[in-house]
């Protein structure tokens, strides 16, 4: 047990919408914590790019692709028993981008229904326990934008504004209904990812949440 109270087979799920600050946070928080990361591996996707250029086309190989990938994070930290901060949840997947692609008719009815079963299917395994605390990131629209910017990836940069305003939105609402597992709600205003007394406050309220569950 570390000095915040957080259990050594712990998993530490970070959510939030693109460009908040995820990845960043994860590696901050499995740094100090001698925990493992599970980081989504955006370089070597074989549909994102092309998603982005034609969501029709490319929707339901995506989510396909990301379920299988998730669920793959998911086993291993199963069995490698816990220990875990874990850049993005597998139910932001299908709360989020399935459903936001099958509204706004760029994911056909048959396919998002045959989404969802296979997700249902896999959800109800062993492999699946919830995570012991989903840290939310949350910030404004302008600042997230911002971010997105400044990191550079063209294929995110060339998206219509509109996408992230969406998504933007549909978070919001989704974490306010969320109630998988406990829940941390972190604006990025009142964290610097950099300052180590920041990073042991998070902690400290991460162990509290835990500790309450
Ligand atoms: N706390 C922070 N303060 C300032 N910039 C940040 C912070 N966290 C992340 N960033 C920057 O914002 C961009 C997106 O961060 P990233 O962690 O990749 O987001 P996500 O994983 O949520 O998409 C990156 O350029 C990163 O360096
Ligand atoms: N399930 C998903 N559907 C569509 N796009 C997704 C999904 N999960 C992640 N993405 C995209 C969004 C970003 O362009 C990259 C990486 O996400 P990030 O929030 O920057 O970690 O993948």
């Amino acid at each position: 047990m570390n000095p915040f109270g957080i259990p050594d087979n712990a998993v530490i799920t970070i959510a939030g919408t693109v460009g908040v600050g995820k990845s960043t946070l994860t590696s901050a928080l499995a740094q100090r914590l001698g925990f493992r990361t599970s980081l989504e591996q955006v370089d070597y996707n074989p549909y994102l790019d092309k998603f982005y250029h034609d969501f029709e086309r490319w929707s339901f190989h995506l989510q396909i692709y990301f379920l299988a990938e998730r669920f793959k994070e998911q086993k291993k930290m199963f069995e490698l028993g816990g220990g875990f901060v874990q850049d993005r949840s597998i139910y932001e997947d299908t709360g989020i981008f399935a459903k936001m692609h099958a509204d706004q008719g760029t994911m056909s009815k048959v396919d998002y229904e045959t989404y969802t079963s296979l997700y249902e299917a896999m959800v109800m395994t062993p492999y699946f326990p919830h995570p012991d605390v989903l840290i939310y990131i949350e910030g404004s629209l302008p600042s997230i934008l911002r971010r997105i910017t400044e990191r550079g990836r063209e294929m995110e940069i060339q998206t219509d504004v509109s996408y992230w305003e969406h998504m933007h939105a549909r978070y919001a609402r989704w974490i306010g209904e969320f109630s998988a597992c406990p829940v941390l709600r972190l604006n990025i205003d009142e964290y610097d990812v950099n300052d180590p007394a920041s990073t042991t406050d998070i902690l400290t309220r991460v162990g509290k949440v835990i500790g309450q569950s």
